[in-house]
């Protein structure tokens, strides 16, 4: 099949190479000039684990194309992925000014055979409205198809090939056949709902999955009070198969481009619906009570953090992506400051990202050993495999104090016990004090 991707963000890159990579031939484009000639040479403009290869392999069997004219990735294709960002608005409802954009891109090159696929995550009705928006242009009836994506950032292209559900929603019928085809090679299970089902499915999925997060972090709180291990808790919750093991990993909240906005779009929808939704308001509240649970402790244990040199190791929001969207170490880092710490932080691949964000008022180390020597205290932010697997009794002894804060309880307690003097606080777990 002849298929086009609007946007080469994390879901139109994976999306147009998986596509290309089960034979069907892909045009993406980009309003982007800059990652356009970056993907033109082969080279990913994200960092994500298996992208390059994949890219470079469908580029050079000449099944992935880039462009930046809509004319060259869209006159004559049978399907139009659009799959552009819908960031957060003022107001906590998503943004559709990106979508809105593309819909009248496309509208000009469509026939009444074109089906349009609306990726990005859009609010119940979006794709009512854009299919309204496009036929008020072109004057003929146009086939949607919703088809959201469920992939993580750092296992994306994995995520995409291996998918647990492929959700097709659409009106029209032979559409939404066609687009089971377009993924039938992936051999993975399809569900057919209507446009409302499924853009529903994509804002309930994610603010389940927030909310399981806020709970487990809230019951790791309650861990703490009690003298309770929420890594045993969680453990022995997840083994029932109707809570399931995943996403219980207590920490300091969830970040990323789309828990946090999806969250709120979503309550937005709620909102506007009459439908109050407080659980979601609590989702949203203990996430953010968690985002400073580092340097609330910190504040606690030394009673004060001014001229305290605080080494940060971690700032991606998560491991195996330089994404900074809503990192946690964002509000860390204000906070610290405002205490008027002296923060180094180091992260393997999302620094040049965060210096964007978080700017001059920390200092960047180029290294784990760099960042800790002669510091405070180590708050882990990110639970990246370097950080994880550290010498903890030699990283301790480059200390001024051997305080760790670890927000992602991610180091082995055998490692923590092997120190000869150590604070070590976990989240939601007694500490260890040798
Ligand atoms: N990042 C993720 O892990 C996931 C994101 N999503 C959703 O997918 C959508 C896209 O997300 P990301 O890929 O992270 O976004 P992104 O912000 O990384 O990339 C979006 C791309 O679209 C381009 N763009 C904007 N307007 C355009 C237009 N008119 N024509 C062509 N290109 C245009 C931008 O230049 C940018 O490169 C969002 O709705 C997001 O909520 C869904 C699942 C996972
Ligand atoms: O819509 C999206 O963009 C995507 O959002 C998330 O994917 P992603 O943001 O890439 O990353 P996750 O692995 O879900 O992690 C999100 C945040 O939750 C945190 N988290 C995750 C799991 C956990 O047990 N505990 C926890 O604190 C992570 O540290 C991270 O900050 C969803 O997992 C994807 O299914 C979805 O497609």
């Amino acid at each position: 099949m002849k298929i086009a991707v609007l946007g080469t963000g994390y879901v139109g890159l994976s999306t147009g190479v998986c596509l290309s990579q089960i034979g069907h031939h892909v045009t993406c484009i980009d309003i982007n000039e800059q990652k356009i000639n970056q993907l033109l040479q082969g080279i990913s403009p994200i960092y994500e684990p298996g992208l390059e290869d994949l890219l470079t392999a469908n580029m050079e069997a000449g099944r992935l194309h880039f462009t930046t004219s809509l004319n060259e990735a869209l006159a004559g294709t049978e399907i139009i992925v659009v799959a552009v960002g819908t960031p957060q608005g003022d107001d906590g409802a998503a943004d559709l000014s990106y979508l809105v954009q593309a819909a009248k891109d496309i509208s000009a090159y469509i026939t009444s055979d074109t089906i349009v696929v609306i990726k990005s995550t859009v609010p119940v009705g979006t794709n009512d409205f854009v299919r309204k928006m496009i036929e008020d242009q072109c004057g003929f009836p146009v086939k949607m198809v919703s088809n959201p994506e469920f992939l993580r950032q750092g296992s994306a292209i994995e995520d995409t090939m291996k998918a647990d559900r492929i959700i097709i929603g659409s009106e029209n019928a032979e559409a939404a056949g066609k687009i089971r085809d377009m993924y039938q090679p992936l051999n993975v299970p399809v569900i057919l709902t209507s446009t409302r089902s499924a853009e529903m499915i994509k804002y309930a999925s994610n603010a389940f999955l927030a909310t399981k997060i806020s709970y487990i972090n809230e019951i790791a709180n309650l861990c703490e009070a009690v003298g309770a291990d929420v890594t045993d808790v969680a453990k022995g919750m997840g083994k029932d198969k109707r809570i399931g093991e995943a996403f219980l990993n207590a920490g300091i909240g969830y970040g990323g481009s789309c828990f946090p906005k999806d969250v709120k779009a979503l309550l937005h929808t709620a909102g506007l619906n009459g439908v109050e939704f407080p659980l979601l308001k609590e989702t949203i509240a203990i996430n953010e009570y968690q985002r400073k649970l580092l340097v609330t402790k910190a504040v606690k244990r030394f009673g004060g953090l001014k001229g305290k040199k605080i080494a940060m190791l971690g700032l991606a929001f998560k491991p195996e992506t330089d994404d900074m969207r809503e990192a946690p170490s964002i509000p860390i880092a204000e906070e610290l400051t405002k205490f008027e710490a002296e923060v180094v932080a180091y992260d393997p691949v999302a620094t040049e990202n965060a210096r964007k964000i978080i700017g001059d008022k920390i200092k960047y180390a180029g290294s784990i050993d760099q960042a800790i020597f002669e510091a405070d205290a180590v708050l882990i932010v990110t639970e990246w495999n370097e950080i994880k697997g550290m010498d903890v009794s030699k990283m301790v002894e480059k200390m001024k104090e051997p305080i760790i804060f670890d927000g992602r309880n991610c180091l082995p307690e055998e490692k923590i016990r092997a120190c000869s003097s150590v604070e070590y606080y976990p989240i939601g777990k007694p500490p260890i004090i040798i």
